[in-house]
């Protein structure tokens, strides 16, 4: 659209507002190919693009800035390339990089007007919704799958942020945290001895069958217990079965003896069909015994200090979709259920959904027109409607608050300008923490997850910040454990701006850049953590249910390592759309009707 036309659609102020932003694209896929188009055809006078990948044969047909000749280049340069054409007087900037990366710091956050997500993966989306809230640069984080799209907008202390909303994480093949009895929490479940024994015993079980990997009759046990006890005494509740067929346990002796003739080298090729019972038992004794093998792998070479391994599904790996397709169809066996082919149970476990190319450019433009809502500080104005005879294909749902109990956008930010060269840790607990903001003597200080500070762990407050790899842009996170204050400070991020001018020699070493106010911790209804047995295992917050509900370990909710851990920080991802495109009933929760952007 020529610039006179925008200016007539969206008048001058808007108009000279998008010449004058600077805006950051992450991810140039999908949906990151049709916005960078749209972003330089309004006009956007200054336009990063950041992607890690280079281009794929099986990107084309629906990243449509990209052609043959440019399969193996990077992403981000080649779509800059061809935008710019689009649009010679853009200024457009690219990086071939991880947006995770540290040099893409805070304050590099904090030059744009907007950022805008185009990802596909939680760890990336969680992360861009940390920096944008530490550096108050609105997101707009969008989605697609298949026919589905969304998107919403993120503004510090206005809306929620990605993490308000616990988000769906991979399933755990091996490594999940049956070793730990401890979790269950008697005192609360008086009456329910009972149970709670069996579920007690149940972990027990499981925790021999683990300890047994590697043995020969590791398979068997496996077999045994998923495959017969289990069903037995499932099948022998006499009550569940009035109306249905009870389930029949599976014999390891019937079945290694029809299955003797078999090779699983040819069956592991058969994916159109599903595998027969004997054939499926072939298959899971040998992908059990080559993932069994990979995890002992892992087990021996971590290191001490490092989290249990896991093993996780992945459609792509090959093992894990062989295990996962002979154990489908066993249980389909058992309970009378239709069994799946590889192919079939690649799809379903893989969550295999097509890519739409017109869902993506919808998803894309829809983002622009959030984007002129946050130039205009208008959030919550209607203000666009599109029409597509019969049904309603765009639907909207009101922005909603910040999430009181979310630890991610609940945490303080403030920066500290810093000395590099005189600055030591002390300085920051001392005139910073407790002269300046008012702390008391309980604090802990992390970096990422890692302890560096606690009143029983003094041994870093001497050395320097930059020793303690606090430089410029990096974070210090502090937790107030006061135990005797009913009503703790939430968690603060602290971000190292270091000192340019030259100093005169007044000035302390460290000192906050701008006063803050630090809200009380939030409520949440986490139940305080066992201090038993092994303890978190690498000193962080009960990593099985951080695992489980996708919590990001930087901001702890106020417990903390006792020793000293080194993790990278993990981020990740939501579902809270404020536009929802959805071509069926149900998954929007609204019916039919015209296309509608309102809010
Ligand atoms: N941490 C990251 N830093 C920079 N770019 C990232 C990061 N994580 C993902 N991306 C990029 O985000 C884009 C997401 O696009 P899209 O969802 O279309 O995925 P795709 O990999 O291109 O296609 P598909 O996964 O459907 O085969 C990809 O180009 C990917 O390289
Ligand atoms: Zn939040």
């Amino acid at each position: 659209m020529p610039g006179s036309s925008i200016k007539r659609s969206l008048g001058v102020e808007l108009t000279r507002t998008i010449q004058e932003s600077r805006v950051l694209l992450v991810g140039a896929g999908g949906i990151g190919c049709e916005l960078l188009k749209n972003l330089v055809l309004t006009g956007f006078g200054e336009i990063h693009i950041i992607d890690l990948d280079t281009i794929d044969l099986s990107n084309l047909n629906r990243q449509f800035l990209f052609r043959h000749e440019h399969i193996k280049k990077p992403k981000a340069l080649v779509a800059k390339e061809v935008a710019h054409k689009f649009q010679p007087k853009a200024k457009l900037e690219a990086y071939h990089a991880n947006i995770m990366d540290k040099q893409f710091n805070v304050h590099w956050f904090q030059s744009f007007t907007i950022v805008f997500n185009a990802l596909d993966n939680l760890a990336a989306r969680r992360h861009v919704n940390h920096m944008c809230l530490a550096a108050s640069v609105p997101l707009i984080e969008s989605g697609t799958t298949g026919f589905n799209g969304q998107v919403q907008v993120i503004e510090k202390g206005k809306t929620e942020c990605y993490d308000c909303n616990p988000k769906e994480v991979q399933s755990e093949l091996f490594g999940e945290s049956e070793d730990n009895p401890g979790v269950f929490d008697t005192s609360e479940n008086a009456g329910n001895e009972h149970e709670i024994a069996e579920l007690q015993r149940e972990k027990k079980d499981l925790k021999e069958i683990r300890e047994s990997m590697g043995s020969d009759d590791f398979s068997y046990k496996v077999f045994d217990k998923v495959f017969r006890k289990d069903i037995e005494r499932l099948s022998g509740m006499k009550d569940m079965w009035k109306e249905r067929n009870p389930p029949n346990a599976l014999s390891w002796d019937q079945l290694t003896e029809q299955s003797s003739p078999l090779d699983s080298k040819t069956i592991v090729k058969v994916d159109q069909r599903p595998w027969s019972q004997p054939e499926a038992f072939i298959m899971f004794k040998e992908s059990l015994d080559l993932l069994s093998k990979r995890f002992q792998a892992l087990q021996e070479t971590k290191a001490s200090e490092d989290p249990e391994p896991v093993l996780e599904f992945d459609k792509d790996d090959e093992d894990t979709l062989d295990f996962v397709t002979a154990t489908a169809i066993l249980r389909s066996a058992i309970f009378d259920i239709e069994p799946k082919s590889k192919f079939d149970t690649k799809q379903m476990a893989g969550n295999i959904i097509p890519a739409i190319a017109t869902t993506n450019a919808m998803t894309a433009g829809l983002c622009v027109l959030q984007a002129f809502k946050v130039l205009q500080g208008a959030l919550s104005n209607a203000m666009v409607f599109l029409e597509k005879s019969g049904a309603r294909a765009i639907n909207t749902e009101p922005l909603n608050p910040p999430k009181g109990d979310c630890t991610v956008c609940s945490a303080a930010t403030g920066y500290v300008v810093v000395d590099t060269k005189r600055a030591t840790l002390n300085n920051i607990v001392e005139d910073v923490l407790q002269s300046e903001l008012g702390y008391g003597e309980e604090i802990s200080i992390l970096k990422d997850s890692a302890l560096m500070y606690d009143p029983d762990f003094e041994e870093n407050l001497s050395k320097k910040l930059p020793e303690l790899g606090f430089t410029n842009g990096a974070s210090i996170i502090v937790v107030d454990e006061d135990d005797q204050d009913q009503d703790p400070r939430a968690n603060l991020e602290l971000f190292i701006v270091e000192r340019t001018e030259p100093a005169t020699g007044d000035e302390k070493p460290a000192s906050l850049k701008d006063p803050i106010t630090i809200a009380r911790k939030p409520k949440t209804n986490q139940q305080p953590l066992p201090e038993d047995d092994n303890g978190p295992a690498n000193g962080l917050v009960n990593p099985a249910k951080r695992k489980r509900e996708g919590e990001d370990e930087d901001l702890t909710n106020g417990h903390v390592a006792k020793k000293i851990a080194g993790e990278p920080p993990s981020n990740s991802g939501g579902n809270n759309g404020v536009i929802v495109i959805d071509d069926e009933e149900g998954a929007g929760g609204k019916g039919e009707g015209a296309i509608l952007i309102d809010d």
